[in-house]
């Protein structure tokens, strides 16, 4: 559309032809900070900020994208940004932006309420999580977490006198599903496959408990991506996922890591 400058018609660049003959697959708006609504399974919903970037493809024949119209869109469902509403946003850029596959990424900090293992003592946990969506034909949705555990070595426990080395290790999941699933519930799952879950508030006793724990129970990445994998592969409603683990190794300067993807059906 054009508008006037001063007297002076305001060129549309982006509309202008370009003549290089390559298409864009993903262009748009990286890394903006946005509130959103998250689904809880203690408190129905959950108000958090998220980091978002938003693509669309373009047409070879076109100069750029218009960048504003994709901050329009997310001021057009401002307080109700939510995951039931990542498919209308997404038709809504295809549509404003003239595209034919439009992409939404999210990630946030989310919270869950958590209890010491024995003092019972209750604090929040913060997990980063991702919503991957796009549209093209169809809707595809990806749920991501990454969930902190603790893995103490196998290999370190055999060969030592005393202890065995032990870090923080991230496992980051990710699922295509069939039927909804709780971030939470998928944070439970996974935080069974390392050596010890990780809290952010411990007393004493919580402490003797969780470093026991962990050195009852040794843990590669590699057994911790096939753990993760024998629980994913048994729940119907998972129809796809990938599964990494890396550990910020106490006594390397390198992570040790495994990663796993698997396609039902
Ligand atoms: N396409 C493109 N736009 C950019 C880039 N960097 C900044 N922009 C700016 O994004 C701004 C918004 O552009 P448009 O969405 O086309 O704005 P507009 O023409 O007023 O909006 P419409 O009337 O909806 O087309 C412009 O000021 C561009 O200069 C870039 O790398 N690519």
């Amino acid at each position: 559309m054009e508008q006037k400058k001063e007297g002076k018609t305001l060129t549309d660049v982006q509309l202008t032809r370009d003549t290089r003959n390559i298409p864009i697959g993903k262009v748009g708006v990286k890394d903006v900070s946005y509130p959103i609504v998250v689904m809880d399974k203690n408190k129905k919903f959950q108000n958090t900020i998220a980091r978002i970037n938003m693509y669309v493809d373009l047409p070879h024949h076109f100069k750029g994208t218009h960048m504003s119209r994709f901050v329009e869109i997310l001021n057009k469902y401002r307080e109700d940004i939510a995951l039931d509403k990542l498919e209308v946003i997404l038709s809504t850029m295809k549509e404003k932006l003239g595209a034919s596959n439009a992409h939404l990424e999210m990630e946030f900090p989310y919270f869950v309420e958590k209890k010491a293992p024995v003092s019972k003592a209750k604090s929040l946990m913060e997990y980063t999580c991702t919503f991957s969506a796009s549209l093209s034909d169809h809707f595809d949705f990806v749920l991501g977490i990454k969930v902190p555990v603790t893995s103490l070595c196998p290999c370190s426990k055999e060969l030592s006198s005393y202890g065995a080395h032990n870090q923080r290790s991230i496992m980051t999941v990710q699922v295509r599903y069939s039927e909804f699933i709780w971030i939470e519930d998928l944070i439970d799952i996974i935080e069974e496959c390392g050596s010890s879950p990780v809290y952010s508030l411990l007393k004493r006793e919580d402490e003797k408990f969780v470093t026991e724990r962990a050195y009852e129970n040794p843990r590669f990445v590699e057994d911790m991506v096939r753990e993760a994998t024998v629980r994913l592969l048994s729940m119907e409603n998972i129809t796809w996922f990938s599964v990494e683990a890396e550990n910020f190794e106490s006594i390397h300067k390198h992570s040790a890591y495994a990663a796993i993807e698997r396609k039902k059906g």
